[in-house]
């Protein structure tokens, strides 16, 4: 990018060429209509010290002036930084326009239509600038549009230099003409808007090359791709929009949960954030250093259990993304032990890395290096951790970002590969000066010596903050105490005595505080100061006395049971998932109201929100799994596993069953399934994709484990033979697939070392689930389909041989026992040619695409089919109405048997029936009647005839 600066003896003059990785100089940015190519002053004028006498000369002035007075001694204008003879540069300089824009101090719109000095002669009350401005040709033009969007500073000039205003004060005129929500010109991350909205702000704007009509909107999909003069418009559009819906897929892929929300829901949970509790910390003087020193990287916030950590930090959050707007990306992440998708750091790396897309969609060429082979999998597989951190840091180090704060709540919740998370922190914090960390955690040693490596650190810790932090535990006192005597009527003096009794025995702790102001808020104001002496201060004793309390009271087994099911789940459970744990609830015909109950006896420990229990803070679990472990696990943890493992075994024996949701068809996808009321898997949700953790976990303790629970006859074997396939369904339904492909993983590894007597079963099984996966995942009633083409030695097709969809016949019939192949790949194209071993990660055959079948047909008398690869010999397929013969890909219109436009799915009048694995996939196809004929690309023909009847 090259600027232009004033020159000493006047005239102006083109600095060097920045690469986009140097520091460039802050700059303005020039935004205005092209004149005849003649009028505007170009690259060769200014190199010649020419182009002077040019009407487009005066521009340039303006646009100098306007950026001395805004103190900035570089500027950058189009029509003469650009050298539009070199095409090389000019289409790099049409994919990085956006950038520049966005990156320039300021933006100045250039109106030469609009003019300050008169007024409108039929009302004087608008002046006349403004109709004017409205009908400005700027608002025609199609380049003009991402100059709106891009800058975050856009001031508007008339032709005679006068400022009319910036493009918050001409919001409402400016939204009036462009038809564009006010929120996007404020600055809202344009992917928040879908993409037929921002195609929809192109409408009525003009570009002297057609295809400028699609390039010019590169920026606004965050999209890049090389110019090509001469495709023509709709080809243009074509990739535009074929990049756009990969960068969509790429977010949708990278979002295993949505830190905005998971802060809001943290927020609310703990009873809504305080401005008064935690604005200490703007002023802290550690914190200033970190925020405004650009050698202090690193801001690590620690403190004791329950000090405000987490609230402190959504109240930072909240005030930089208010101070540093568009001039910086802000991305977070709040790690919970309790939520195994959340504890641990490819889950961090996904939260930040999608947070930082969403705002700067560009940002996705990254990811999609390699997304767009990988898919989804690049996310979830054995490969996760090594392929995020490279792209995390090439990221946060691409030369388009300006600064880049990045937040991560509760290191210590992050229960897996905490070091892997550090170093990666710290490495990238020096690798950077536009990088700025903010972490929190406990006073853990070992995350300080991690940290230890990174260069210049701040440690801001709350005890050593201890008057800070203990004014603002007295106003979080002071306003529940408030609150809470306004609720329960309570007199001054009683109000008077709680609030002496908080403040002198929270010893600056939040969670205290807020634990005993719930509790008091369940109780009657009777004498209340006799009550608060059960409060004992300290957060360990307050658990104690409560689980003292549970433990007396007359339901103590039943509560016991609950907190033990809710300290061992790996992901928070909802009631219904919860009657099906507690075998005493379930056992109640009023199971859900039984589990609300028993809830509400430990309600000093758990806390429901949205249905789902959680524990009132992650020290409540901490107490339970270290101080209370005798008392909640008697008999030990692993047992309990055993009890949660066999429950749900049970739950889900008892109500699986083939088609579960009611679809019908075959060929259903997940995204057009709507959870039925009730839903048959509100219960067993849980059950379905954690039962193999828990009997995983189990088995961990050999002395304790019982091992015929994997013998033949046993549980498992049961539940495997005659449950499989709907398991399956289920968990495709609750869209858990890539867990569930994890979880027979896990049990095959179990059943190898413990049992040898399912080991065919389980193996099986797993050829089935990696071999299927994704066409399950896409429709979960393919679990039936894919019955269809898995091996006739196949244990499972054996199994489930009556739930093979009738009147559908493949041939020739399968090989007899699973390929080569361990798991199919599906890319972008529509079948794939290489296959490769999911454990090893090698290429295990690569499909011979030379022998590819490119044309087929019917032979007349139909006991052919010819193709380019010779004859082969069909015998008369058994259809009644011949139609007539094609030799073309069938799309979904065609009545009876058809391949849909995207050649993955063979159709029965229009509706999608089975999904081909990639290895069936066509190169090309014929229909006769009720038949298709399929040639693949390893040279292979097969048909498949749809009898009319199909179930
Ligand atoms: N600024 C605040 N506004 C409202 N409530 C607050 C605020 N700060 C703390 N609290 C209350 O204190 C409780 C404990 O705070 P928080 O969860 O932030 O502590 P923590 O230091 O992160 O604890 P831990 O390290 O154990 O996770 C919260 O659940 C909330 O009820």
């Amino acid at each position: 990018m090259r600027l232009l600066q004033c020159g000493d003896a006047g005239g102006y003059y083109l600095t060097k060429s920045w690469t986009s990785d140097e520091a460039i100089p802050p700059y303005a940015v020039l935004s205005h209509t092209w004149g005849t190519d003649s009028d505007e002053v170009t690259f060769d004028d200014l190199t010649r010290c020419a182009g002077m006498e040019k009407p487009g000369y005066e521009k340039i002035q303006f646009c100098a002036q306007q950026a001395a007075r805004d103190g900035l001694k570089h500027f950058w204008v189009d029509t003469c930084c650009i050298n539009q003879a070199d095409n090389v540069e000019l289409s790099q300089a049409i994919t990085s326009m956006f950038d520049w824009y966005r990156n320039a101090t300021r933006c100045y719109v250039y109106l030469s239509d609009v003019s300050g000095t008169s007024h409108n002669e039929d009302d004087t009350h608008v002046p006349l600038w403004e109709a004017e401005f409205t009908k400005s040709k700027w608002f025609t033009r199609g380049w003009t549009l991402q100059e709106l969007l891009a800058p975050s500073l856009v001031d508007f000039f008339t032709h005679d230099g006068m400022k009319l205003g910036h493009k918050g004060s001409l919001e409402e005129q400016i939204h009036q003409v462009t038809g564009i929500p006010k929120l996007a010109l404020q600055g809202v991350p344009l992917s928040q808007f879908s993409v037929n909205e921002r195609l929809s702000w192109k409408e009525g704007r003009q570009t002297k090359l057609e295809e400028d009509k699609a390039y010019s909107l590169l920026g606004l999909f965050g999209v890049s791709m090389p110019p090509i003069y001469g495709e023509g418009v709709g080809s243009a559009f074509q990739r535009l929009l074929d990049e756009a819906r990969k960068v969509e897929k790429c977010l949708q892929d990278a979002r295993l949960t949505d830190p905005r929300d998971d802060k809001r829901r943290i927020e609310n949970t703990k009873g809504g954030l305080l401005e008064d509790s935690y604005c200490w910390v703007l002023e802290n003087a550690d914190f200033q250093r970190w925020r405004n020193s650009s050698q202090s990287r690193l801001l690590w916030v620690k403190g004791d259990p329950g000090k405000g950590k987490t609230m402190l930090l959504c109240g930072i959050i909240n005030d930089l993304s208010k101070s540093v707007a568009k001039a910086a990306l802000l991305s977070y992440f709040f790690c919970q032990a309790t939520d195994s998708r959340i504890n641990n750091p490819t889950a961090v790396l996904r939260g930040l890395i999608y947070l930082l897309v969403y705002q700067q969609p560009s940002l996705a060429a990254h990811v999609r290096k390699k997304h767009d082979h990988a898919g989804k999998a690049l996310f979830e597989d054995a490969n996760a951790w090594v392929a995020l951190s490279d792209i995390f840091t090439d990221m946060v180090q691409d030369p388009s970002l300006k600064n880049v704060y990045l937040i991560i709540d509760a290191l210590d919740e992050c229960v897996t590969d905490l070091p892997k998370l550090l170093d990666l922190i710290v490495q990238t914090s020096s690798a950077s000066s536009r990088i700025k960390w903010i972490m929190s955690s406990r006073n853990w040693p070992s995350i300080e010596e991690r940290l230890e490596r990174a260069g210049d650190k701040i440690r801001l810790s709350l005890e050593l903050n201890a008057d800070s932090v203990s004014a603002a535990v007295r106003s979080y006192i002071k306003h529940k105490v408030s609150l809470l005597a306004q609720d329960k009527k309570y007199s001054n003096q009683t109000k008077q005595a709680v609030l002496n009794y908080l403040y002198t025995n929270a010893n600056d702790t939040f969670l205290w505080a807020a634990l005993v102001c719930q509790n008091l808020g369940k109780m009657s104001r009777l004498n209340i100061v006799t009550k608060l002496k059960a409060f004992p201060p300290g957060l360990d004793c307050l658990y104690e006395r409560m689980m003292q309390n549970i433990n007396d009271s007359a339901d103590a087994d039943l509560c016991k049971q609950t907190l033990a099911t809710v300290a061992i789940v790996y992901r928070p459970i909802t009631l219904h998932e919860l009657t099906s744990l507690v075998e005493e609830l379930d056992s109640t015909d009023e199971g859900l109201d039984s589990a609300q109950d028993v809830v509400s006896l430990c309600g000093s420990l758990l806390t429901v929100r949205d249905g789902i229990v959680y524990f009132v803070h992650q020290s409540a679990k901490d107490f339970l799994l270290k101080e209370a472990y005798r008392l909640i696990f008697p008999s030990g943890r692993e047992l309990f596993h055993y009890t949660v493992f066999s429950r749900s075994l049970l739950v889900m024996s008892n109500a699986l069953r083939r088609d579960i949701y009611g679809l019908g068809a075959l060929g259903c996808s997940i995204e057009q399934i709507a959870q039925p009321k009730p839903d048959p898997l509100a219960a067993l949700r849980y059950s379905c994709i954690y039962w193999i953790d828990h009997l995983y976990d189990y088995a961990s303790n050999q002395s304790m484990f019982d091992a015929s629970v994997l013998e033949s006859g046993g549980v498992v074997d049961k539940f495997m033979r005659k449950k499989f396939l709907y398991w399956l369904e289920s968990v495709s339904l609750s869209e858990s697939m890539p867990k569930g492909v994890v979880s027979i993983g896990r049990l095959d590894a179990l059943v190898e070392v413990i049992s040898h007597r399912l080991i065919l079963l389980v193996r099986d099984a797993r050829r089935f689930i990696m071999y299927h996966k994704s066409a399950i995942e896409i429709s979960p009633l393919q679990a039936y389909g894919a019955l269809l083409f898995s091996p006739t030695r196949s244990v499972i097709r054996a199994l489930f041989e009556d739930e093979e969809p009738k009147g559908i016949v493949i041939k020739p019939g399968m090989q007899d026992r699973w390929s080569n192949c361990l798991q199919t790949l599906e890319g972008h194209s529509s079948y794939v040619n290489s296959v490769w071993d999911a454990r090893s990660g090698e290429c295990l055959q690569t499909l011979n695409v030379e022998r590819t079948v490119y044309d087929l047909s019917f032979d007349s008398n139909d006991s052919y089919l010819r193709t380019d690869k010779g004859i082969f010999n069909i015998g008369a397929p058994s259809t009644s109405t011949p139609t007539p013969i094609s030799t073309e890909t069938q799309i979904a219109q065609y009545q009876s048997v058809a391949l849909d436009a995207s050649g993955t799915w063979i159709t029965y009048d229009s509706v999608n029936l089975l999904r081909l694995p990639s290895e069936y996939r066509p190169s090309c196809s014929a229909v006769l009647g009720d038949v298709i004929a399929i040639g693949v690309g390893n040279g292979r023909v097969w048909r498949c005839e749809v009898l009319r009847s199909i179930t």
